[in-house]
This record gives C-alpha cells, structure tokens and sequence, in this order.
C-alpha cells in the first residue's frame, strides 16, 4: 500500500527512550571513530578528508582480514578446512571492497593532491603495520621492513611475530604432507622468517591434485582458494599502482622510494607460486618443468 503522504509512520514499539541503554552510537564508539578524522591542512583543504577517510576506511578493513586470515592459519593447522573456506570466502569479498575504493581515491586530481601533500612528511602506507602482517601471513616475508618500526618496539615486535611464523601457505604444505602428499621435509621444517621459494620438486604433488580433482577434492577446493586470495591481492595492489601513477605520476614516494617504479616490483611477487606454475602442465602428458 501507498503512504499517502509520502512518510513512514514511525512504529509504537520503537525504542526511543534510550538514556542509560546500549545504543547505536554507544555500541560502535562512534564520538571515537568520528572524531578521528582531522586534516592538517592550513587554510584546511578540501580534499584531506578524503585522504583520510579512504586510509582509515582501508585500515580498518585491513584489521578485519588480519584476524581473518590468523584465523584460517590456525584452522588449518588443525585441519579444519570447512572453516576455512568460509573465511576465504570472506576474504576474497574484503580485497575485492578495497580494490573497488580505489575509484573513489581517484577523484583526487594531481594538483588537488599538491595542495596538501607536503603536509604528510615523510608518512607512507608503506608503514602499515596491519598491511605488512597480512603481507607476512600470506607469506611475503621480509625481513628488512622490520627496521621500518624501530620507532615502535611493540609494533615492531607484533610485525616480528608474524615474520617468524609459518604463512598460509606454510601451513597449505603441511596439510598437504599430513593428506599424503609427497611434500619435501624442507618445506615442513625451516626458518619461517624467510619467504617461500618456488621449488620445482613440488610440483609433482600440485600436479596429482589437479590431474584427479575428485580423488582430492578438499586439497583441490584449498588451492584453488588460495589462488583466488592471490589473484585478488594482485588487483589492489596493481590499481594501489595506477592510482599512484595518475596522481603523482613518477615522483619518489614520500616513503622514500622511487614511487610507481617501487610499486611496480611488488607486482612479480607471488606468494604460491607452484599453484600458478602447475597450470602450466595441467592437461599436457608428461609435461617437463
Ligand atoms: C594519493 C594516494 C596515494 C599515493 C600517491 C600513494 C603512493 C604510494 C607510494 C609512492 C608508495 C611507495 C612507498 C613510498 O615511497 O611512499 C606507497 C606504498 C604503499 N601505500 Fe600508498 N599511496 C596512496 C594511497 C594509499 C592508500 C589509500 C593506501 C591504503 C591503505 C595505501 C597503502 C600503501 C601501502 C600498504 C604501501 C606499501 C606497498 C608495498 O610495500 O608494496 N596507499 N604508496
Ligand atoms: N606515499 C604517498 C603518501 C601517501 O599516500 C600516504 C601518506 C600518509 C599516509 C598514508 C599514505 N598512503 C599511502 O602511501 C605519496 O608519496 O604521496
């Protein structure tokens, strides 16, 4: 039915004696939240508060896949593939709403950007924290950012625990071992702070898992998991890219690095790389890496 007069009737049985209750604002903290946005700029300029909500936006989605992605290590490791998949699931959705923010940073123009960027010193995102866990858990170790939070000790020592425990893909290996997969002891037992080098040796067990998808469903459902996790990764940090290039186009970065040139090298990194080369024999005999 029509309302007549173009206005919903508010319900007798809403609640609006709130004083003293758990409330919207109250349960989300939100006098917190929104009153963490506070430009720099002087006279202020308009655009900073669209620097800082899609950072802050993006920091706290960062915060989400962080627990996410520590939670599916952790069910691995107790072979709860079930479990995981579910978060993968809800993974994959995360880093796809961070990839699609990029169109609203790219309403910044170039000399919109000038206006205010002197103000940011020498800050980068190169320095999340929540953005380098996540790079670490998913298995791009490195142990020179460590130095990055030597300003910090404990962030520094919460980047430090994720470098020296095994990534996703550590712990994709071992599970794969325990299934019966022939799974070089190498992989099972090493220094965790190093990253993951593509080893042809492993090949063999990726190969046997695509070539029989029934005979190995949950490992085949996990890897292909895996690589969707990877392929999304690389969409954000390619349009992170093209943004960086339509805004400041080749200018160092105010990290300190070369800017896109930087950016650019972050694109040949892969975190699983055998699942990416084992296409490459899927359907062909006898295939010699
Ligand atoms: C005007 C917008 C932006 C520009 C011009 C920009 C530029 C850059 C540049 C040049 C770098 C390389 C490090 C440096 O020297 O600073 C970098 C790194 C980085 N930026 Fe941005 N960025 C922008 C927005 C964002 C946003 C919205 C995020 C979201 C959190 C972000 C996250 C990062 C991260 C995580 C790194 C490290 C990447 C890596 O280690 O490969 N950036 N950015
Ligand atoms: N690195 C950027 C500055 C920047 O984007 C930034 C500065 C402070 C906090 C977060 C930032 N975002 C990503 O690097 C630049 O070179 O302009």
């Amino acid at each position: 039915m029509a309302i007549d007069d173009n206005q919903r009737p508010l319900e007798a049985e809403i609640h609006t004696d709130l004083a003293g209750r758990m409330t919207y604002a109250g349960y989300l903290q939100l006098d917190r939240l929104l009153s963490a946005q506070q430009p720099l700029s002087n006279p202020p300029h308009h655009d900073e508060l669209l620097f800082i909500i899609q950072h802050q936006v993006s920091e706290l989605w960062l915060k989400l896949l962080v627990h996410e992605l520590g939670a599916a290590i952790e069910h691995l490791r107790r072979d709860e593939l079930d479990a995981c998949q579910k978060i993968f699931a809800r993974c994959k959705q995360v880093i796809a709403q961070l990839t699609a923010m990029w169109s609203v940073l790219e309403t910044l123009t170039p000399s919109e950007y000038m206006e205010f960027r002197h103000i940011l010193g020498p800050s980068s995102g190169f320095q999340s924290l929540q953005y380098r866990v996540i790079e670490f858990q998913l298995g791009n170790k490195n142990a020179g950012m460590l130095k990055v939070f030597a300003h910090d000790p404990q962030a520094q020592a919460r980047l430090r625990e994720a470098l020296e425990s095994p990534s996703l893909y550590d712990e994709a290996l071992a599970y794969l071992a325990r299934r019966g997969h022939a799974i070089p002891q190498r992989h099972l037992q090493r220094d965790w702070s190093q990253p993951h080098v593509s080893d042809p040796e492993l090949l063999p067990a990726f190969e046997r898992i695509y070539e029989d998808t029934d005979a190995h469903w949950a490992e085949y459902h996990l890897c292909e998991d895996l690589v969707d996790l990877e392929s999304q990764f690389q969409l954000w940090r390619f349009r992170h890219m093209r943004t960086v290039l339509r805004i400041i186009g080749f200018k160092p970065g105010t990290g300190g690095s070369s800017g896109v040139g930087f950016l650019k090298q972050a694109l040949d990194l892969t975190f699983f790389p055998e699942l990416f080369e084992v296409r490459t024999a899927i359907g062909v005999p006898n295939a010699a890496y």
